[in-house]
């Protein structure tokens, strides 16, 4: 049976803005994570990622709606060290090297749980890959090599659920490689990773769930073929002549875009299995071929469909593979 991790249930959070207004940044989010899963929060700036997390954590109370980490209210598993945070900034001592860092969190860990097992500094750092840099200074490490840091300081408790939030946020791209193969080797050992994110593919390469979230709602939640396939359905392209063309379109009512290009006809449609019957069964099509729309199409169609048009959010960032 599966252990939920995370439960949040009607999960809101207001906010004062300017001129007494009111600003809901999470907006009745209701969720649940199993143990051992890893997910991904996608979503625009502004889209209230960092306000879930915060409540996930228990560094705020909800407006309304609760969240439970392990069965717990969030802000009383907080205490307990199996909750483990990864932040974009801050948190590190500019002056110690990056071995001297991690042993004094180990012994603040020790000292304030004695009941708690012994931090092992050298396997935290291994895991985290930073045994190579172990006597740099923190201030003369990339920021790419301070999240790592981060990430081998969350990993000295041994925490069931590691948070991150967009822990590669301005990273270059070998920087963020580095930092996703040293996540990677950690996963897959049953802690659960809920991680938020503005990279499409970040979210594609390493999660096993996509989390949608847009103007505090959850837009869409799946693998990220689902997500791909719940946006817009698939493209189904043949060599087809247009009288043949004419017929599908009476046929197939559910058909919402016809293209051509290069010799093919490009169609679009919720069902691609009965298109692609229709296709062979009643037309001379020929040379079928269905493709999923890629994750940069499913984002903007799921969150535009949930946008304000007072808000102006950024859509998304791509994310360079090379
Ligand atoms: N302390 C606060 N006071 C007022 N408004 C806030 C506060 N914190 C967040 N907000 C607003 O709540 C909304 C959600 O913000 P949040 O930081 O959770 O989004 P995000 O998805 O993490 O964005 P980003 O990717 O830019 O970090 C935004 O409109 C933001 O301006």
């Amino acid at each position: 049976m599966n252990t939920t991790a995370i439960r949040a249930t009607g999960l809101s959070k207001e906010f004062k803005g300017q001129h007494g207004s009111t600003v809901r940044a999470v907006d009745g989010i209701d969720l649940s994570i199993d143990a051992g899963e890893v997910v991904a929060f996608l979503g625009p700036n502004g889209a209230g990622k960092t306000t879930t997390i915060d409540m996930i954590l228990g560094l705020s109370e909800p407006t309304s709606g609760s969240v439970e980490v392990f069965g717990r209210p969030a802000t009383e598993t907080a205490s307990t060290g199996r909750v483990a945070a990864v932040t974009q900034t801050g948190g590190l001592l500019a002056d110690y090297t990056v071995e001297e860092m991690v042993r004094v969190v180990a012994s603040i860990f020790a000292s304030g749980a004695p009941d708690r097992e012994i931090p092992d500094v050298a396997d935290a750092m291994a895991r985290a890959n930073i045994t190579g840099i172990a006597d740099r200074k923190v201030s003369k490490c990339s920021g790419g090599e301070q999240q790592r840091l981060k990430f081998a300081l969350a990993l000295l408790p041994d925490p069931d659920l590691i948070v991150l939030d967009e822990p590669t946020a301005g990273m270059d791209v070998e920087s963020r490689r580095a930092f996703w193969a040293a996540m990677r080797a950690d996963a897959g050992q049953g802690r659960t990773v809920l991680f938020a994110t503005h990279y499409l593919e970040e979210a594609d390469d390493f999660a096993d769930r996509i989390v949608m979230i847009a103007h505090g709602k959850v837009v869409a939640d799946g693998s990220a073929d689902s997500i791909r396939a719940q946006a817009s359905g698939r493209t189904v392209s043949a060599i087809i002549d247009d009288a043949d063309l004419d017929t599908v379109r009476v046929a197939v009512p559910t058909l919402t875009d016809i293209t051509r290009r290069g010799g093919r006809a490009y169609l679009t449609c919720a069902d691609s299995d009965a298109l692609a019957r229709y296709l062979l069964a009643n037309t001379g099509a020929r040379d079928l071929e269905i493709t999923a729309h890629n994750l940069e199409d499913a984002f903007v169609a799921l969150t535009s469909d949930a946008s304000d048009p007072s808000d102006s959010a950024e859509p998304f960032e791509a994310f360079e593979r090379n």
